[in-house]
């Protein structure tokens, strides 16, 4: 039997969305208060989805509180209450944009999964804000 398990996680950040390439005008305009030089925070809510076979003898998936251990030490200590664009090496030629957010953390965490464990994310930049990337 094929099941998926979701853990979820939250952290908070800071970042600010500008393009190099661009002139403060044309970043002004395009990103308008998420350009603001001093940066704005976020309370991020991540949801990471495991798809893969039941196994009969534990009933899971992947043990809850295995994933739980791993986006914490994988994802919460690298970007809880960092400033995305300054101190994260992850985003120094990447905008910090929730959908480059969200393929960057299924960058760090695909490698550690068990292989034929599809991996799912979904990340809220805010309650009304989100993106998702993975395996399906
Ligand atoms: N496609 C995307 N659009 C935007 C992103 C993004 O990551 N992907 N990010 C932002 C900003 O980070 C911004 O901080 C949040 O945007 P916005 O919805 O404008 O802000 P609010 O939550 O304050 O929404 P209100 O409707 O003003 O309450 C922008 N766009
Ligand atoms: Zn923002």
């Amino acid at each position: 039997m094929i099941a998926t398990i979701c853990r979820k996680a939250h952290f908070n950040a800071a970042h600010r969305l500008h393009n190099p390439k661009w002139s403060d005008e044309k970043n002004l305009k395009v990103f308008g208060k998420c350009n603001s030089p001093h940066y704005h925070g976020h309370n991020f809510d991540l949801e990471v989805r495991i798809r893969g076979e039941v196994n009969p003898n534990t009933g899971f998936v992947m043990d809850l509180a295995v994933l739980g251990n791993l986006i914490k030490d994988e994802v919460e200590e690298r970007f809880d209450h960092k400033n995305l664009n300054e101190d994260c090496p992850e985003f120094e030629n990447i905008l910090p944009s929730t959908e480059y957010f969200v393929q960057i953390i299924y960058g760090i965490l695909k490698p550690k999964l068990e292989k034929g464990h599809l991996l799912h994310i979904t990340l809220h930049e805010t309650q009304k804000n989100s993106a998702a990337y993975g395996d399906w």
